[in-house]
């Protein structure tokens, strides 16, 4: 990318989308386009073409998407699987037919079979079953991965496909019912310690183990891909490092300054034991991870103390 290029960020408003918008911005990348899902359903195809049509862009990063935490995944099948292919689907499509130079396509950790041994190298997609709880966005993840990669091989397009791990930020989604784990800790501890309430609840046993990154070190690998990497290998984006969700739970508390107890609800489910990503592939080509768990947690918070009554006023 130049610094004049044609950028289309897709789902700018989202946790990795508003990432990448103000990376973009901060390196000095300006012409920047974008919509919301309001003025532009990218799972309305004509809309999507109609748009690509019009504003040409020459790259895009795709970080619009159904994205949701374990409850919602598991609840949720058929919106998540439907919604993510129709969306990878026409906006990898459009932009073939609109000539983009480059397109990145953004799946998840989640692709890696629920047992594939640890760390989780790039190779071992495909190799065995899915996580259950999440499978129908997993499928359709594969299938944005897929599409990438078939039609570089067909159409001798150039679209790259990042895997990033957990991420947790500004802009994150802070519904209880449909976050993740690390946006939900948050609320519910600052909630707790607010309003006096001697426990806060934790789903799952506590052992399962996750990888957390920091959305502006995703955003800056992103661009990096984009403009350092070429070809039809999948590259994983995380830190190295995972922790449990049980210790996690008492870093945020810390963090939080919640003085109360923890319980962990076995009723909920746990997902994938451990999903550490191997990292030694983005590494060689010249990007590390910056913002340590620590670090990250107390950004995070701070942004949802500032802007906390937007975050949750209609969750
Ligand atoms: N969050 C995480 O931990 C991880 C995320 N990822 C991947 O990163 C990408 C971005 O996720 P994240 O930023 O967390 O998600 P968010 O939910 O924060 O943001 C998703 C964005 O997608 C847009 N969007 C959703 N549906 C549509 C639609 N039908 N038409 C147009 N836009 C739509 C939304 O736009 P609007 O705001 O305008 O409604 C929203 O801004 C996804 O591909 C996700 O799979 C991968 C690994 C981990
Ligand atoms: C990024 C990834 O995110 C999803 O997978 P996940 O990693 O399992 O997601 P999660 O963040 O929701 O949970 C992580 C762990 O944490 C536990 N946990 C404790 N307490 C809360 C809690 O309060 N909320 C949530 N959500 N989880 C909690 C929870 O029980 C689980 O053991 C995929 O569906 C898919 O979307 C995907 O790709």
């Amino acid at each position: 990318m130049n610094k004049e290029s044609k950028i289309y960020v897709a789902g700018h408003r989202g946790l990795v989308g508003s990432a990448i918008v103000r990376n973009l911005l901060k390196q000095g990348y300006e012409n920047i386009i974008f919509r919301t899902s309001r003025e532009l359903d990218l799972r309305e195809k004509v809309a999507v073409d109609q748009f690509f049509e019009t504003e040409k862009p020459e790259y895009v990063f795709l970080a619009a998407a159904k994205v949701g935490g374990i409850v919602a995944n598991n609840e949720y099948r058929a919106d998540f699987i439907r919604d993510n292919l129709l969306i990878q689907m026409n906006v990898i499509d459009a932009a073939y037919r609109n000539n983009v130079e480059k397109l990145l396509f953004l799946g998840s950790t989640c692709i890696y079979p629920k047992l594939a041994p640890q760390p989780l190298k790039e190779e071992y997609l495909l190799t065995g079953e899915l996580e259950p709880t999440n499978e129908p966005y997993a499928i359709a993840k594969i299938a944005g991965i897929k599409m990438c990669e078939s039609y570089n091989r067909q159409y001798g397009t150039k679209y790259i496909s990042a895997m990033p791990t957990n991420l947790y930020g500004e802009n994150d989604n802070f519904d209880l019912h449909s976050s993740h784990v690390l946006p939900a800790l948050i609320r519910k501890f600052h909630e707790a310690k607010q309003n006096g309430t001697s426990n806060v609840e934790v789903w799952g046993t506590g052992s399962p183990k996750r990888e957390f990154l920091y959305s502006d070190d995703l955003a800056e690998a992103c661009i990096f891909l984009m403009n350092n990497y070429e070809g039809n290998e999948i590259v994983n984006i995380g830190v190295g490092e995972d922790i449990s969700i049980k210790d996690l739970a008492y870093k945020v508390k810390e963090v939080v300054g919640f003085e109360g107890e923890i319980k962990f609800d076995t009723s909920k489910p746990d997902g994938t034991p451990r999903k550490l990503v191997d990292v030694t592939k983005i590494n060689a080509l010249g990007w590390k991870a910056t913002v340590s768990l620590e670090v990250g947690l107390n950004k995070a918070y701070t942004w949802y103390l500032e802007n906390e009554l937007t975050t949750t006023v209609n969750n």
